[in-house]
């Protein structure tokens, strides 16, 4: 069970974003998070793959309450989240190639071994041509960078993954294409999603259950 209990957070401690906002994921669940823009889904959404320290409140992932955030939250908390951001040349280091870029996760674990073949399939499996591979960032179009930002949310296996508005930039066939990837990975692990976003319809269609921000006891302060 992925639980956020109480959870305050923001940016500066007298002026959080949200206050007191609970929110839990089962294993296997998906959960779609509804709200509109601004309220604080983003900043939820990092708090909950332990990217951002809240200022109060607690999360407990599989029943062990988080032992640090960022690069200090235990390498097998850390390593429990797939995370996907809606803007993915943010998020992806510029400098590396594509197949590095989605190999990077096992390298840093110290599971180098397995590199050729995980990159292999999973590029494969969300659709990035082996033609791509040898690119960066800037060479690409926001489909097959989001595309190799989603294969390297997946190269770890993790049991939670966090899609914070994964498709908001892509065209409906690449939107189709993705979403259908996590599905088959989900079905195969078991793991839980947390997938935040505005476009009600498509979480809808996606998940087992949609909240909207508002139902989640969270009051806004902003
Ligand atoms: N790094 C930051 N520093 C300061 N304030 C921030 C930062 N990131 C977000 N905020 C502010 O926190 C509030 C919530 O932002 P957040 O991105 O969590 O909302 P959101 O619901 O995901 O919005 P959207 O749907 O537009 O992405 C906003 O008022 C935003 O301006």
């Amino acid at each position: 069970m992925l639980e956020l209990q109480d959870v305050t957070a923001g940016y500066e401690r007298r002026a959080p974003v949200f206050r007191a906002v609970s929110l839990s994921v089962a294993p296997g669940e998906a959960v779609g998070l509804l709200g509109p823009s601004g309220c604080g889904k983003s900043t939820l959404a990092r708090v909950a793959a332990l990217l951002h320290r809240p200022d109060s409140g607690r999360v407990i992932i599989d029943g062990t309450p988080a032992g640090g955030w960022r690069h200090r939250a235990p390498r097998a908390q850390r390593t429990a989240f797939g995370v996907v951001f809606q803007q993915p040349r943010l998020s992806a280091d510029p400098r590396l190639r594509l197949a590095d870029l989605v190999a990077e996760p096992l390298r840093a674990n110290g599971r180098s071994a397995e590199v050729t073949e995980t990159v292999r399939k999973l590029t494969a499996r969300v659709g990035l041509g082996a033609e791509l591979l040898g690119r960066r960032p800037h060479e690409v179009s926001d489909g097959q960078l989001q595309r190799a930002c989603l294969a390297r949310a997946l190269v770890l296996g993790p049991r939670w993954l966090v899609c914070d508005e994964m498709t908001a930039m892509l065209d409906a066939s690449t939107t189709a294409a993705l979403v259908a990837v996590v599905e088959e990975y989900r079905a195969e692990s078991g793991a839980g999603l947390l997938a935040v976003g505005h476009d009600r319809v498509l979480l809808e269609r996606w998940c087992d259950r949609t909240v909207q921000w508002g139902g989640l006891g969270a009051s806004l302060t902003k």
